[in-house]
Formats: structure tokens, sequence, C-alpha cells
């Protein structure tokens, strides 16, 4: 008996929540007993005459609602809200909504907003809005369009939810991902809010019908859905109203943004189809509210044209600047020999303690190939061990830690695949150079003392802060590595579980709610969990490769420290190499564009100076205000120490000089008459490691200057304004050098008087601590011809052979796919060398 009261009792809760009354919910359990959908159904087949009051306004009728329903900001409330806080409301005046918010007195305006915090405080319980979202909903109370950029977790839902708590009207939510809408969903209805979501994710087919019909506060499509929709929605409009559309991460409108969707582009159709002039019984245009966390000044540009927003839209730009987060940038080879450094770290906080202990000599240790060197128990036996090619193709074992995947599925029954399928990321890889670990927390000393009165106490504590526990997300580029790295982690007793869009979904479910219920405490991800992953206490994101965008790297990096406790955002990428574009449909514009992104990306790792924060922020156009964020790699150990490089300058911008006008001229004759191209001719210009080589084979003194030394200083210039690009093609970094003017009247003033003060960047700092002299192919080859000088290496080699040509299980396997044992491959430079160094044993 007790048992059926509180069915009873939870369903006519849950439906007095989604608007029906009282003695409609209990006349309809009497005849369908305690069930939502069919108590639901039962009173929407009544006849007419019994159903005069299930508006879930409860202030008409729903089939006899008047069809202008937007004429006074009394029609924002929701009457039940209005009847509970009366005592709160005594001088509760309607305000006309034809009149813009500013044109109210001001008493009026106030009265609004403490409605707001009312609702707020009941369905949220929170006490206040923050100014942007205070902005962008008098945006919506004036009828205008709003554009609201603000941080990742800074709450910009909040300022698309108010709005259907407090008209009453449905507000439809257009996001593009499913598994983003059903969080979203089930958080709202937690709070008491009544959301559905539509789509081909949607496994209740009369939701869509429901939703039409006005029975949902707030519904969320995806685009495509909205497209299709058009129609019922119009008529939705007409019905019960609606209040607001809203279009969640809006730089998928965008070509110029990170996150390119098709379908959000024609999303214009919202405007022509839902304007006043369309809908007669408007009278004004459905106000379209657009957020985004992620978006430069072309980005946004793009989203008001592409939206057709309207000339008085309301721009709320909040800063982007997230004071808890702590950006980090380590150079790591980011491939499998590095995961023991890298993740070291990690596995102390995260691994389970027994393991920990008798690791940590081989996850130090100098030799990073865990597998063949460790002699522990979780990397020693060749059955436990790891070896990423075991993972590979093991589509049975997702890696996920050994408690979890016993649990219980997720009550989610549909995730959707969206993300990285349209990236297309499988297979891809980077390229890796050497590894150098920094321990981060360790203690937080600035590289220059800090005036306290100067900055804000709130920032100021963080330097003290020791991380708390709470998750880690490890981004990686491709499905294949998200599986590697769980298993490693799972190895060392770290509840990992790998996240990507090519798993099966009932593993994707599990992993979402194992996250979200701490039962798992490190993903590895691909792009696919990101957006609007909304988890409180993620302490750790750690990107690793190089992100394809800053914005997608920020957009990322936010899911840290919503809290606003201290977080760590950890970038691992070869700061040796460049980083290469993942394999996508693109059109042409669009991979120059990606390319761009990517080329900001890169500096973004290889910047030195300059704040961390600070870079990103002022990437979306924001001023920074603070000179420091106290907290990045760069505030913390400070710059590396100026240099003065007056004359490395100088001689590379001549030699570039020099080989412009030489390949200019010759090229005019050359391609001009047999080939007539461009191209050709660009083609036909050194690259910089060619004019590099020639710079070491003119000046001794710079025979052991790496390229990428020269590379760092290249760019330097390039920021410089003094070199641009020569090739028509899009590189991440200058490949084709060409001299500008500028370049040049710098060349004749620094023949006198000026000195070239920089701060080296990352790569030129790798150069001097590898610290390896380089001998260009050229000298190494005229070497061997001198009998003396060739024995003299010969036998330097045999005594200091690489530790890296011992043997080790990893090393037998390599020769073993090459062939017999002691023999060389004669194909490459290596083997045909360790033949000769054969015949001096
Ligand atoms: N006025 C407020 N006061 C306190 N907390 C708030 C307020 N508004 C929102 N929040 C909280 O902030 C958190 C982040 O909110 P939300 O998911 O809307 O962020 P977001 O800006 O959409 O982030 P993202 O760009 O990552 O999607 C939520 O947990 C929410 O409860
Ligand atoms: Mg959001």
């Amino acid at each position: 008996m007790d048992g059926n009261n509180t069915g009873w009792d939870q369903v006519i809760a849950e439906m007095i929540e989604m608007g029906f009354e009282y003695s409609d919910i209990v006349e309809a359990i009497k005849v369908v007993g305690p069930s939502v959908p069919s108590a639901v159904e039962h009173i929407l087949s009544a006849p007419k005459s019994q159903t005069h009051n299930i508006d879930p306004l409860r202030r008409q009728p729903l089939r006899t609602c008047r069809l202008i329903r937007q004429s006074k900001i009394f029609d924002h409330f929701h009457s039940d809200d209005v009847q509970e806080h009366k005592e709160y409301l005594p001088d509760f005046n309607p305000i006309e909504l034809s009149e813009p918010l500013q044109a109210q007195d001001s008493d009026v305006a106030s009265d609004w907003e403490r409605k707001v915090s009312i609702l707020m405080q009941k369905h949220f319980g929170f006490s206040s809005l923050k100014s942007f979202q205070k902005e962008a909903l008098s945006s919506w109370v004036a009828h205008k369009d709003c554009l609201v950029l603000a941080a990742t977790g800074s709450g910009k839902s909040l300022c698309f939810q108010i709005p259907a708590l407090l008209s009453g009207k449905v507000v439809v939510v257009i996001s593009p991902l499913i598994s983003l809408m059903h969080d979203q969903c089930v958080k709202l209805t937690k709070q008491g809010i009544s959301a559905c979501f539509l789509g081909s994710g949607q496994p209740d087919n009369t939701v869509e019908q429901k939703a039409m019909r006005g029975l949902y506060s707030i519904v969320y499509v995806c685009p495509e859905t909205v497209l299709r929709l058009v129609q019922p929605l119009q008529k939705l409009a007409e019905s019960r109203g609606i209040a607001l559309f809203a279009i969640d991460e809006v730089h998928c409108v965008s070509k110029w943004g990170h996150d390119f969707r098709p379908d959000y582009s024609r999303l214009s159709v919202l405007r022509e189809n839902f304007s006043a002039s369309k809908l007669k019984p408007l009278k004004f245009d459905i106000p379209l509210m657009a957020l985004t966390a992620t978006a430069t000044k072309k980005v946004r540009e793009d989203i008001l044209k592409s939206l057709c927003m309207s000339k008085e839209t309301n721009v709320v730009l909040t800063s982007f600047f997230r004071s808890n987060l702590c950006f980090m940038v380590k150079d790591s080879r980011t491939s499998k020999a590095s995961y023991a450094k890298d993740f070291c770290e990690l596995i102390k906080v995260y691994g389970r303690k027994q393991n920990i202990d008798g690791n940590e000599k081989a996850l130090i240790s100098d030799d990073s190939d865990y597998v063949s060197n460790s002699s522990n128990d979780c990397s020693s036996s060749d059955t436990d061990s790891v070896s990423p090619d075991d993972v590979d193709d093991n589509q049975d074992d997702y890696a996920c830690g050994d408690d979890f995947l016993m649990g219980r599925e997720l009550s989610v029954e549909f995730l959707e695949n969206d993300m990285d399928v349209i990236q297309n990321v499988d297979n891809s890889d980077v390229t890796h150079g050497e590894c150098c670990l920094k321990l981060p927390h360790k203690e937080r000393e600035l590289s220059e003392p800090i005036d306290p009165t100067k900055e804000p106490e709130g920032r100021l504590k963080f330097l003290k802060e020791p991380l708390e526990h709470g998750p880690a997300i490890i981004y990686v580029p491709t499905r294949k590595e998200t599986l590697r790295i769980a298993k490693y982690l799972c190895k060392f007793g770290v509840k990992a579980a790998a996240y990507n869009a090519g798993l099966p979904k009932l593993h994707l479910r599990r992993v979402h709610k194992g996250f979200h219920e701490n039962t798992l405490e490190v993903i590895v991800a691909t792009i696919a969990f990101g957006m609007g992953i909304d988890k409180s206490n993620v302490r750790r994101i750690i990107h690793y490769g190089w992100p394809q965008s800053l914005e997608a790297y920020y957009q990322e990096a936010g899911r840290a420290g919503r809290d606003g406790k201290l977080a760590d955002c950890i970038l691992y990428a070869n700061l040796a190499s460049n980083p290469s574009l993942l394999p996508s449909r693109k059109s042409e514009e669009q991979i120059k564009q990606a390319y761009i992104m990517l080329s900001d990306c890169f500096r973004y790792g290889m910047n030195t100076s300059c704040c961390r924060a600070k870079t990103l922020v002022e990437y979306f156009g924001e001023d920074f205000s603070h000179q420091k964020c106290l907290l990045c790699d760069v505030c913390i150990n400070g710059p590396p120490q100026r240099q003065n490089l007056k004359e490395e300058a100088c001689i590379l911008l001549q030699t570039i000089g020099a080989h412009n006008v030489c390949s200019d001229s010759m090229d005019c004759s050359y391609d001009d008459v047999y080939f007539g191209s461009k191209q050709r001719r660009i083609r036909e210009r050194p690259n910089l490691k060619v004019l590099v080589g020639k710079i070491r084979q003119q000046f001794q003194k710079f025979l052991t200057t790496d390229i990428l030394w020269w590379r760092g200083l290249a760019r330097i210039l390039e920021n410089k304004g003094y070199i641009k690009e020569g090739d028509d093609k899009i590189h991440v970094q200058v490949k084709y050098p060409e001299l500008t003017e500028l370049g040049m009247e710098f060349v004749k003033s620094m023949m006198s008087e000026q000195d070239l003060y920089v701060y080296p960047e990352a790569d030129m700092l790798l150069q001097r601590k590898t610290n390896i002299p380089f001998s260009s192919f050229s000298e190494w080859g005229r070497g061997w011809a001198d009998p003396e000088i060739r024995r003299q290496r010969l036998e330097k080699l045999k005594l200091n052979r690489n530790p890296r040509m011992l043997p080790s299980p990893k090393n037998k396997k390599r020769r073993k796919r090459k062939g017999k044992k002691g023999q060389s491959d004669m194909r490459t430079s290596r083997g045909r060398l360790a033949a000769k160094l054969a015949k001096f044993k």
C-alpha cells in the first residue's frame, strides 16, 4: 500500500510539474494506474469538455489559448510561481514588452530581476544572476536578439532556461550534440523543469508530438530536426507560444570556427519563418539568443550574418579569462615511448597505492620504454605488459577501470557518435621529438615577486593552493590513442576509460555515467567528449598531442575547474616538429583556414615569454586587463633570458634576400618561358632548411646550430614583419621565406647600430638543451673520404653505441621483422652503418 502511494505521489508530482491539474491527474491515475506516460495520454485523449484546464501554464485551457502571447511581461510568468511567491511580489506590474526595458522605471526593472531571482532560487538554488546573464535576459525581455560570448562554465545555459520559467512559453534550444541535449534534459528534470530533446536519439516517438503541442517548457533539438519541424514549430508559436530560440555552441555556424557544421549555417530559417511579418499573430519577431565560449571576431561577424540576426543585436561579451585555470605546455614525443615520463604524475595521483610504490623507479626511469625495462609487477611479465599493438584491434576491451565495467548500465538510452565521426580522425598521428618533464604544483614560485596590492585576492590564493582531488580528461588526436593510453593507465590501477565515437554506444553510456558518478577518474577521449561536459570538479585537462586550433583547445580546457577551484590544463606536444592537420572532409578554403588555426596553436606552444592565459584571451579579441594570470608555466617560471640576436638575424635576412633575388631573376627567364606559372617559380625558391644549410657552410660558428633554432628565429622575424611566407600555400610556419621591405630596411639599419634583443622560443631552447652538435650531411660525407677521420669516427661510434641499439624486446621484435638476427638491413643508412661496425668487432 505504501509503495502504491509512493508511486501515486511521484506521478502526481511529476505531472504537476508538467502543468496538469491535480484533479485531472487523480482522475487519470484512477483509470490507467500510476504511470506518467499513460496518465498524460489519458488526459490528452480525453474529450474536449474534460480537458479545459490542461494548459501547462495553468492559466488558460491549452486548446483555447489566445494566439497572441507576447504582449506583456505578465505572460512571461508561470502563474504557479507567481502564486507561490505572491508575498514577494506585492506590486506586480506587468511590463509592456512593446517598450524597451531601459525605458521602464527602475522599480519595474528591479522588480523583474527580483522575480527572476525567486525562480532561480527555487529551481537552481542560485542567489543571483551574473551580470552577463542579466544583460542577456534584458535583451530577451526587450525582444532583442542577443549574442552571448562568455567563458566555458560561466553559466550560459541559464540565459535561455530562465525565459521558459519566466514566460510559461516554450524555449527551443538548438544544440549540436545529442549527449549534450540529453545531459541538460536530465538536469532540468531534476530541477523541476519539464524538458525534452528531439531527433534521431529520442527513443520515444510520442515525445515530438507532445513537444509540438506545448507539453514541455524547454525543447532541445539538433539543427537538422529544427529544419524539419519548421511548420509544427510555427503552430506551437501560435498556440502556447515560443519565448525564444537559443542557438547554443553557435560557433558551429561559422566556416571560420573550429567546428563548422553545415546544418547550423541553414539556421537563418529561424528568422525567416518566425518573424512578426511571417506569423501574423506575433507582435514581435521571436528573439534569437546565440551562445558560445569560443568565437574570434571573424566568427562573431559570421554568426550575426549567417543567422540573419537583427541590426540591434545585443552582443554580450564577457571576459574569456578563467582565473582558476593553470595553463602549461610541455615538450613530449606524445608516443607510447613517452607515456612513462608524461603520466607518472597522473599515476601517482590516481593510481592505486600498492602499484605506485613499486613502479616509481620504472616510471621516472630515463629509459622510456616501460614495457621492456620496468621490473615491477605491472609491467614486467609478458602477459601483463601492455603493448599498444595488443590494444589497437582489441574491440572487446575498451580499457575501463576494472570495477567500472562490472557496473550498471546508463539509464541514458541514446548517445550519438557525432563529434569525431565528422573529423574522421581514426588513424592519423603526429610525429614526435624529445621529451622533458616538469612536475606541476610541486611549488608555485613566481619568477618575479608580485605586488599583492595590485592583484585580486582570489588569484593570489591559488598560488598557495594544492590541487584538490577530482577527475581528469586526457584529449588525444586519434581513436587508437584513447585505447592505448586508457589501457596503460589501467595497468597502474587508475580508474580510466577510453571514449571515442567509434566505440559501442553501450560503452560510451557507461563511461558517461561513470564519469558523472565519480566511478571513473580519468577519461581518455577524442574530441567526441567535448562540448557541454559540465562536471564541476574536473581537476586536470591534459591534451596529449597538438590540438587543431586554439578554439578547440580552449573549449576542451574549459571543462576543468568549473567549481572555481584550481585546475590544471596541460598541453603535451612535440615542440620539435610541426603539427599536422587531421584528415577531414573540408573544402580547399576550409583547409586553408584550418592551417591558419593550426599555426596559431603551434605558436601558442612555442611562446615562452607571454602569459598563456593572456595569449588565449587575446586570441579571442579580448584586451587582457591583468598583466599576468600568475598561474601558467610562463608566469611561474618566467621567460628565458633575452638574447641579442642581431648578428644571426642579419645573416638569415641577408641569405634570404640574396636567394630571393637570385631565384626571382633566374626564375623569370626559366619559369616564365617554360612553365609560365608562379607556383613553379615559388617552388624553385630554397626553403628555410636549404638556406640554413648555406649559412652553415658559410659560417663555421653556426655549424652546431640546429635547424630548430633557425626555425624559431625565422618565426620571430616573421612576427616582426621582416620576412613572410613566399609560397601561396599556407604552412604551419614559414617554409619559403621571402624578405619584406621592412626586412630590407632592417638589414640596412642593422649594419650600423641596432641591437635585436628577443626571447628565444621553445624550439630554440630545445636545441640548446639537447646540445647535440650539428653535422651537416655534406660535412659528414666529406669526413668519410679521409681514412683517418673515418677510423676515428667508427671507433667512437663503437664505444658510444646508442643504448637504443642494445637488445631489448622491442628492438628484437624490430630486428625480427627486418631479417635474421645479426643481419643488417642494407636498405637503410643505419643498417649499412651497423654492418660496417660489425666488421670492426
Ligand atoms: N548565476 C549563477 N550562480 C552560480 N552558479 C551558476 C550561475 N549560473 C550558472 N551557474 C553554474 O555554472 C555551471 C556552468 O553552467 P553552464 O553549463 O551553463 O556553462 P556554460 O557557460 O554553458 O559552459 P560551456 O561553454 O562549457 O557549455 C553550472 O553548473 C551552473 O549550475
Ligand atoms: Mg553550455
